[in-house]
């Protein structure tokens, strides 16, 4: 494999020196920027990052056999990580976005057998090829925005060999496909409808038989409970995560969503890697997150779609608590892929500037999935994970919003997307 040489970008985006521990307060706008950058790429790895003349000289006599990309005028970032989507599932729910835009509100659709219960009937009805077909479609997308490692959660399947359906794809989606996939159980994503009945019993069901099982087969990193009013209350949330643990997974929790509901003070409790969502967290539970240096993944696109005010990043970032941002890619609440618009959609409504949407969108974001030692910022050692934007600075990947700026994806050292075309 010949060297890669990604030469002169008008601003290379490093994120040095945060892959030990995620950044917080002003240390989110420390990007780290290198103007006429340049980055030394062999055998998918970064080898070489630095101003462009250090690095011509440092590699001149090896110049000629690598394969040279000019950036000059655009500007180079670490390969976007999402680290919070509902990547495999089936169909879609246009139809229920009608009936939210005519005044019907999430919960009131979930409890009348829609939302997550729609898509949990139709993953359920889905073959795995179909499935993995359906999500693959996403992946490229993802890809060609700019995401080049996405958390993908279950809880969809709401069975075990529902569940397992759904993980086993994702599996193979990180096999076959060039960005990265990290699972995340998320068997209590809702109580299905054969045990409404009895909840506590699906609880169990979820502890007793699926958590072991998805350990056991090493198909998921993270276990992630929904917990809110109507769907699991914090001590339902506690059990399953703390069993979780026993099994090796990572505690994460989809928190005080829609009321405060003592998410993130659970999270901190747990010693959760991230609390996501939180519009409505306390400001105890922030101190407590902030305490234990729990990731708040928020999920401004969420929001937006849900046509509710978003989380207050500020008021985090305010009180210690690390930011990353995700798209939560899914069709009920948040049907996009685009992290750029996501990234957007925090400086316009969530009070942050855009370089601290930059860093919630690489390192901050490779950190909620446990990957800041291999990406989310471009250092020697690391995945050679790159975005070349046709942009001359960063701000406006953001500013000018909605539209796709990600020219050239290089994974692992290989061009993935070119002039706006994934290439595998
Ligand atoms: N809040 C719960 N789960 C998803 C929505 C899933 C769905 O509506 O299908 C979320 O993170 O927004
Ligand atoms: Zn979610």
């Amino acid at each position: 494999m010949r060297p890669l040489f990604v030469r002169r970008a008008r601003q290379l985006v490093t994120l040095a020196g945060s892959s030990a521990a995620p950044l917080v307060k002003e240390k989110m706008s420390d990007l780290h920027i290198i103007e006429n950058g340049s980055v030394w790429i062999e055998h998918g790895t970064i080898v070489a990052v630095g101003a462009d003349d250090e690095l011509a000289r440092q590699f001149a006599d090896r110049l000629a056999e690598a394969e040279v990309i000019d950036a000059k005028g655009k500007t180079v970032t670490p390969g976007l990580v999402d680290p919070h989507t509902h990547l495999v599932y089936a169909g879609s729910r246009e139809h229920e976005w009608t009936m939210r835009l005519g005044g019907a509100t999430y919960m009131e659709i979930m409890n009348a057998g829609g939302g997550i219960h729609a898509t949990t009937k139709a993953t359920r009805e889905a073959s795995e090829e179909m499935l993995y077909e359906e999500s693959k479609r996403r992946l490229d997308q993802f890809l060609l925005h700019g995401v080049t490692t996405v958390e993908a959660k279950s809880g969809y399947g709401l069975s075990l060999e529902h569940e397992i359906k759904q993980l086993e794809v994702a599996k193979r989606l990180d096999d076959t496909h060039p960005v990265d996939i990290v699972s995340t159980f998320l068997g209590a994503h809702a109580v299905p409808p054969e045990w409404k009945h009895d909840p506590d019993e699906y609880v169990r069901l979820v502890i007793d038989e699926m958590i072991p099982e998805v350990s056991r087969r090493g198909l998921a990193e993270f276990n992630d409970v929904f917990c809110e009013r109507g769907v699991f209350t914090p001590d339902q949330a506690r059990l399953i995560l703390e069993a979780g643990k026993e099994h090796g997974l990572t505690p994460k929790i989809h928190a005080d969503e829609i009321e405060p509901y003592g998410g993130a003070e659970l999270a901190a409790e747990v010693g959760a890697i991230s609390a996501d969502h939180l519009l409505r967290a306390s400001d105890e539970g922030l101190r407590r997150m902030a305490e234990r240096g729990v990731i708040g993944v928020l999920l401004p696109g969420t929001a937006f779609f849900l046509m509710t005010k978003a989380a207050d990043a500020r008021r985090l970032i305010d009180a210690g608590v690390p930011v990353a941002l995700a798209t939560d890619c899914n069709p009920g609440s948040s049907p996009t892929v685009s992290l750029p618009l996501v990234m957007s959609l925090a400086c316009l409504h969530m009070g942050m500037t855009p370089a601290e949407a930059m860093a919630a969108a690489t390192i901050n974001a490779a950190h909620a999935i446990g990957r800041a030692h291999l990406v989310g910022s471009l250092e020697p050692g690391k995945k050679a994970d790159l975005v070349i934007f046709n942009v001359p600075n960063y701000m406006q990947i953001m500013y000018y919003y909605g539209v796709n700026h990600a020219e050239t994806v290089i994974k692992g050292g290989k061009v993935v997307v070119n002039d706006g075309k994934v290439y595998i």
